[in-house]
Formats: C-alpha cells, sequence, structure tokens
C-alpha cells in the first residue's frame, strides 16, 4: 500500500458526475469507427488506421490496438507485445497495457509514429480539459504523487472513475471518485476503500491510496484496460464464449472468492463489476467495486442489495419477505453460477421485481 496522499484543497476543480442513464443511451454499433491512429509514410503521404469496436488491430511492431465500449463510454487500449516496446508521449511502456486519449502520439521504435484522433470525443471524455500522459500542464488534480486525468473510464451510481497517473511509479492507475454526503458516518463511507487495502490478490482490484477532501472520497486502484465481463460477453464476436475461456475465467473467479471468502467479506457483485486486467482472449480477471461488499458475511443479513438477477431465492424472498435474511457467501457463489450461465449462453437473467408479484 502506498503512503498516504496528501489532502486536496477546496479550490480545486472537481469532476462533474455523470449520469449512467445517459451514457447508456449512447449505444455504438459495432462497425462503428471509433478512432483514428495517423501516421506520415517515408514518402510524406499520412495514412490513418481506424478501430471500430470488437475488432482489435495489430500494428508495426506488435502493438495491439482494442476497443471496447462500456456503460460509461469508449476505452481505447494499446498493448504493447513487442520485444522493444513503445514510446507513448515520450515515455517508453514495455509488456503492457495502456489507455489511449484523444492527441495521444505513440512511435514503435526504429519505426512510425502515429496520433490518436478519437471519432467519438464526447463518449471518450466528459471533462473539457483533456490530459497526456505524464504532460503536468494539462493535469486536472493532483493528489500527491498522482495526477486525476479529465478520461473518465466508467461511472456507476455511487462513483465516478477517472483515469490517473502515477508519476512516480510511471504508471497509469484509475480513481474512483465518490461524492461525500454531509453528515454521513465518515467510517461507514471508508467501508470500500478500508476493506480493499487489506486484500493482496492477483484477481482483486488493488488499491495503491485513499484520500478525502470535504466534498469527495479518491481511492486509487490499479488500472485494468480491458473493459469489464458484461461488456467482454457481450461484445463477442461467437456472441458467447467458449467453454475453455469460461473455464479460465471462472476458475479466477473462483480463487478471488474463495480468498475474499476466507476473511468473512463477501462481494455482492455482478459480471459488470469483474474487470479485464488487459484486452484480449483469454483475460485476467478482476474482482471490482466493493461497494456492496460485506464483512462478518457468515452472518445473517436483513440487508438485501445487489442486482436482482445476480442474487439467489433466498435473497429474492428476503426483499419480499422483510423478516427473512440471506448469507453474503453462499450468495457470492450463487451470483458466480449466474455469471458462469451468461459466459456461456450469453443471455443475461433479467428478473423484474414487482412488491406482491414475486
Ligand atoms: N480499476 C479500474 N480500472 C478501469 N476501470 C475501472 C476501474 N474501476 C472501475 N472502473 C470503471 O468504472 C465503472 C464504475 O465503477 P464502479 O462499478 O466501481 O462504480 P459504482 O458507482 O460503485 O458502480 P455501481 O453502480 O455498480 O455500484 C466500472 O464499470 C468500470 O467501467
Amino acid at each position: 500500500m502506498a503512503s498516504k496522499t496528501r489532502s486536496l484543497g477546496p479550490t480545486q476543480p472537481v469532476p462533474s458526475f455523470v449520469s449512467s442513464k445517459s451514457a447508456r443511451s449512447q449505444t455504438l454499433s459495432r462497425s462503428d469507427v471509433c478512432a483514428k491512429f495517423i501516421t506520415t509514410t517515408a514518402d510524406g503521404r499520412t495514412e490513418a488506421i481506424t478501430l471500430s469496436i470488437g475488432k482489435p488491430i495489430t500494428i508495426g511492431r506488435n502493438p495491439s490496438l482494442w476497443v471496447q465500449s462500456s456503460t460509461g463510454g469508449i476505452i481505447i487500449s494499446c498493448q504493447d507485445l513487442s520485444t522493444n516496446g513503445l514510446i507513448l508521449n515520450g515515455h517508453k511502456i514495455r509488456k503492457t497495457s495502456v489507455i489511449v486519449m484523444n492527441g495521444d502520439t505513440f512511435r514503435i521504435p526504429a519505426s512510425q509514429t502515429f496520433q490518436c484522433i478519437l471519432k467519438w470525443r464526447h463518449l471518450h471524455e466528459k471533462h473539457e480539459k483533456h490530459a497526456n500522459m505524464f504532460d503536468s500542464k494539462e493535469f486536472m488534480q493532483d493528489l500527491g504523487r498522482f495526477i486525476i486525468t479529465s478520461h473518465c473510464l466508467g461511472s456507476g451510481s455511487y462513483a465516478t472513475v477517472q483515469l490517473a497517473l502515477d508519476t512516480t511509479g510511471h504508471q497509469q492507475a484509475a480513481c474512483k471518485i465518490i461524492r461525500r454526503k454531509e453528515g454521513n458516518d465518515l467510517r461507514k463511507e471508508m467501508k470500500e476503500a478500508t476493506l480493499l487495502m487489506n486484500l493482496h490478490h492477483p484477481n482483486i482490484n488493488r488499491v495503491y491510496a485513499v484520500d478525502l477532501d470535504p466534498e469527495f472520497l479518491y481511492i486509487i486502484l490499479e488500472l485494468c484496460t480491458g473493459g469489464d465481463l458484461f461488456t467482454y460477453i457481450t461484445t463477442h464476436s461467437k456472441h458467447r464464449l467458449c467453454e475453455g475461456e469460461a473455464k479460465y475465467i471462472m476458475y479466477q473467479l473462483l480463487k478471488g472468492l474463495k480468498y475474499l471468502h476466507d476473511r468473512m467479506i463477501s462481494h455482492r457483485g455482478k459480471p459488470e463489476n469483474i474487470l479485464l486486467f488487459s484486452p484480449g482472449p483469454y483475460p485476467r480477471i478482476q474482482i471490482a467495486d466493493f461497494g456492496l461488499a460485506r464483512p462478518k458475511a457468515y452472518q445473517e443479513t436483513l440487508h438485501v442489495c445487489g442486482t436482482i438477477s445476480y442474487l439467489p431465492p433466498e435473497g429474492i424472498l428476503a426483499l419480499e419477505h422483510k423478516h427473512l435474511g440471506y448469507v453474503g457467501m453462499p450468495a457470492d457463489c450463487w451470483s458466480a453460477g449466474v455469471t458462469l450461465f451468461a459466459m456461456l449462453t450469453c443471455v443475461f437473467c433479467c428478473i423484474c421485481y414487482h412488491k406482491n408479484h414475486t
């Protein structure tokens, strides 16, 4: 765990929150061009390589470019598979995956330089300002060793997640920004961060640092550049995963859940909260979003939460009968089973819950 970052001054700009509903209504089709990568050839001509959702491309000496459309917009990531690495905005990256923003340039050593022009800027950038990787002039917010950029990676009901840069570790990160409510108990607000800070597992999204100011709580997380599992399944060319890939993802999911359950923590998540560490087939996955996670999860709870489609029968019963409870850890196993079903069939159970008509 990194040392605690310094607090922000109240006068610093803060991001406006994006409604997940409005982001969801802007759906792109698989053939839509999301970005162009412009390069100048040896004879002085400019050429553009176009990139659309679900059709990754490999250019030059092996950097692969991927696009995922997620509920919060589009992520364009570049995965370096080469032996020499590539230069992103003047900084060398090697054997890793980074998120590419509008105006970024990347150079393949002894080959071409490409500039990224995003086609759907409103889906990439929810805010006016744009920040280049490691370009300190254009940062949006300074949080100790981290710079929070204006690039929105996604948003949910409670938080907006922005791309962040770790200026000492020279890597990208994700910053989850949660609006604080007046009069809220600080211990309650810090629940997700506190839970995550003590977890260290390759299949669990890691926390680097936590900070707060009077308005926001900031959780700096390990960056996942491959989007979420729900998007991965629904945009898959075969509309479902093959058994081998589903098995590999399920194995990692169960390993992560076992780690949590050994510590008596339940996640109460769904495929949208399972992130792909980097893009591509047979991805490494990470369990993320611990907003609904619960410690002492062997105890029955009367407080039902989570998405109904992933709740076990006893959870749905508990919704209707307030005196009934359910236990978090078996509920995680049930929702992992629903996730496996979704991976193999691309069918997402949609249960409409109406009080008095279950
Ligand atoms: N570590 C990460 N790396 C990359 N993107 C991330 C990361 N964490 C979150 N995101 C993106 O941000 C989105 C919102 O994050 P998250 O689900 O944690 O917010 P939330 O408000 O708690 O969501 P919910 O509505 O499910 O409670 C995710 O769906 C994902 O697209």
